[in-house]
């Protein structure tokens, strides 16, 4: 005889249970620190602070001259002045003058201020003559001169614990001089299929066999979620062969999870496994699709058995993992990002389990797709799902349904 799922938990039960084995197991998350050409995405886990002002000098922000702004007052086209050039200054390079009454020195955008300059006018109001330079604007103090630390002072913060890293954010932690940030180590996900029928995606069929899509599916899913997905590969219906790919998996990975071999028939062993190396935590949620879901710990880390059902297996995911997934590699949630629609058609459900049922969005309407779990294309098809209550048995037509987006990018 083929086990019942005796206990089956509801659903807020098994989050109250992962909610808390992720805390007791992955808390703290811990933290690593990459170089800045790794960094975009990551999640920093420390404030970074400036070790330097921004800028880091007195810098000129046009080509021109720099000189004494009061030299310049009343200056125009008919009432030119005329000034001394002593110096050129090119970025990059230290003024060796002082600029004194008369004098300026040309100074491209970006270079150092020379002392005694206050203002920079801009080539486009002078003309060189030799070497003395005949200004056509009066300029005011501080004129096209970025001032040290202007931009941010030294210390203060410049990329906050828990934002991800931008781009921009990147931009300011590099003009600080930092080459190495510390974020949220990703978590190691192990991936494993289980089932005699199974085969490695490739241009040969055999009879009889399905071509694994879990793996590939569930490893573009942990991605989404900030995590590193490690496929361990395709594992036979054989108890040893398990519990050795187990073994293996859950040394390398902080979490594993398996798909298939849930249910009652003769090849699923996955619970006999997990007994006898770990602890089954929950076998069974009063869902549809996912009843059979097992959640255990091995060796002090978490083992979620996925069932087989390529969109069980993926609704699971998003149902029950990957919350708790982003939360750990430290991406911000997305519920809020459910929509409320009017359901296209009327939609059977089953009573006594939560069903998540997938839809498509059409018109502004939600389109319930009345494929079995074991097809992947409504996956592909769908936009997202919907949680019917397990008191309900229809959804009439014109319903409000929220829908939630599926696995969201
Ligand atoms: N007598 C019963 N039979 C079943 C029950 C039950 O309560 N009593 N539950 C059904 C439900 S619901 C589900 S869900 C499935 C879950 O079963 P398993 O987790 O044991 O999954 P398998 O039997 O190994 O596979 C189910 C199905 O999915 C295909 N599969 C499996 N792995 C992959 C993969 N990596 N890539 C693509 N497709 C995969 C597999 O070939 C099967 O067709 O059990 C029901 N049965
Ligand atoms: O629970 Mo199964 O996942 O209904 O298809």
């Amino acid at each position: 005889m083929g086990r019942e799922f005796l206990d089956l938990v509801d659903i807020s039960e098994a989050h109250r249970i992962i909610r808390n084995l992720f805390k007791e197991i992955y808390h703290p998350p811990p933290i690593e620190k990459v170089n800045l050409e790794n960094a975009y995405g990551r999640v920093l886990a420390q404030n970074v602070k400036t070790p330097i002002d921004l800028p880091p000098f007195n810098r000129a922000s046009r080509d021109g001259y720099a000189l004494k702004a009061e030299d310049t007052f009343h200056a125009s086209e008919d009432n030119p002045k005329t000034l001394k050039c002593i110096e050129v200054i090119e970025a990059g390079a230290i003024p060796q003058k002082r600029i004194k009454r008369g004098c300026c020195s040309r100074i491209s955008t970006g270079a150092p201020i020379p002392e005694g300059a206050d203002a920079i006018v801009m080539v486009e109001y002078a003309e060189e003559e030799n070497d003395n330079i005949i200004i056509y604007k009066s300029a005011y103090p501080g004129q096209h001169i970025a001032q040290r630390g202007l931009d941010i002072p030294k210390n203060e913060i410049i990329a906050w614990k828990n934002s991800i890293l931008s781009p921009e954010k990147i931009g300011a932690i590099s003009a600080a001089g930092i080459s190495k940030v510390p974020v949220i180590a990703k978590p190691k996900i192990g991936i494993l299929s289980t089932g005699n029928e199974l085969i490695e995606p490739s241009n040969d069929w055999t009879p009889g066999k399905i071509f694994d899509s879990n793996s590939h599916s569930i490893a573009a899913a942990v991605k989404k979620c900030g995590c590193e997905p490690k496929i361990l590969g395709i594992v036979k219906d054989d108890y040893t062969k398990l519990h050795k790919a187990i073994q293996e998996g859950i040394l390398e990975c902080d979490i594993l999870i398996t798909s298939g071999g849930t249910s009652a028939g003769a090849g699923d062993m996955l619970r006999e496994v997990i007994e006898d190396i770990g602890k089954v935590m929950i076998h069974g949620i009063s869902i549809k699709p996912g009843k059979p879901t097992l959640i255990g710990e091995v060796k002090g880390k978490l083992v979620f058995g996925l069932p087989g059902f390529p969109v069980s297996a993926l609704i699971i995911f998003d149902v029950l993992l990957r919350p708790y997934l982003m939360e750990l590699s430290g991406k911000p949630p997305i519920e809020h990002r459910r929509v409320e629609l009017p359901l296209a058609r009327r939609l059977h459900s089953s009573k006594g389990r939560i069903h998540y049922a997938l839809v498509k969005v059409k018109n502004g309407r939600a389109y319930p797709i009345l494929k079995d779990s074991g097809a992947i294309t409504s996956l592909a098809d769908a936009d997202g799902y919907i949680k019917i209550p397990k008191n309900v048995e229809i959804l009439e037509e014109g319903s409000r349904v929220k829908v939630s987006p599926l696995s969201p990018i």
